[in-house]
């Protein structure tokens, strides 16, 4: 390993670090009892925490430095981003073109009262299709998502979610996915048809040009 790889490997192990303390912090802070004194007081904390990692900050056309672009690393990829508060994360794999996800949705993802928000469970859909996609050799982008929402997707439950590409005609690509509970892994939840649209290049250069210049 050269120096720059093993400080890219130790920034991304703080990021991790920082990322799951900061999913604690959104699940406290969503499912805290406690007195209205101590919402106050942590939230001038946080505030407080918050302004020193604003020092330095990346503007929007910079990716991250722990980032690599081409290699599929994202570390703040809101569904399986390590380094994001927002993310269950989603831990993806990918075994002859299925792709294979985990995760378990703390009550942060809540929508109906118990249950998982329909919005989260189709933006999970969407990424994991994404994954079988880009496996398949065809990378693309989600032009269309058909959800269909079969039964509520239970919170602190570990989920199984599989995807895989269906047809590939040209530049577009259809994928199917299902969310089921690790538990009963044949009764599908929610369903999903994704189509996706691989650029032209003229396209990639227009959208992503600068960004792929920059990444090392
Ligand atoms: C590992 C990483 C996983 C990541 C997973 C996450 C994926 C995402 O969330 S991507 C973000 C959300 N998606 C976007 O922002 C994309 C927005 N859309 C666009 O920018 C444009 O549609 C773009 C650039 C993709 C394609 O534009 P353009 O080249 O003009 O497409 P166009 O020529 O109209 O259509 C190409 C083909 O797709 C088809 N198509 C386009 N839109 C649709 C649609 N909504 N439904 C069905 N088919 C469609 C067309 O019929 C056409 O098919 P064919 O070639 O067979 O005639």
């Amino acid at each position: 390993m050269t120096a720059d790889e093993t400080g890219r490997a130790h920034r991304r192990e703080a990021i991790t670090e920082l990322g799951d303390a900061l999913r604690t912090l959104v699940e406290h802070a969503t499912t805290t009892e406690v007195p209205t004194g101590d919402l106050l007081r942590a939230a001038a904390e946080i505030r407080e925490v918050t302004a020193r990692l604003g020092d330095r900050v990346r503007d929007r056309s910079t990716l991250s430095s722990a980032d690599d672009l081409l290699g599929g690393v994202r570390m703040f990829n809101p569904v399986t981003g390590a380094g994001s508060a927002l993310a269950p994360p989603l831990q993806i794999e990918v075994v002859a073109g299925v792709a294979t996800g985990r995760c378990t949705l703390g009550r942060a993802f809540e929508g109906p009262p118990t249950f998982a928000h329909g919005g989260v469970s189709a933006m999970l859909l969407d990424q994991i299709l994404g994954h079988a996609v880009v496996a398949s050799g065809n990378p693309g982008m989600t032009v269309r998502l058909d959800t269909t929402y079969r039964a509520p997707v239970p919170l602190l439950t570990p989920l199984l979610l599989t995807a895989q590409v269906q047809d590939v005609a040209g530049r577009r690509v259809t994928a199917t996915g299902t969310i089921a509970t690790e538990a009963d892994p044949g009764t599908p939840l929610v369903t999903a048809t994704g189509t996706f649209v691989g650029l032209r290049a003229e396209q990639t250069h227009r959208l992503f040009g600068k960004l792929l210049r920059a990444d090392p």
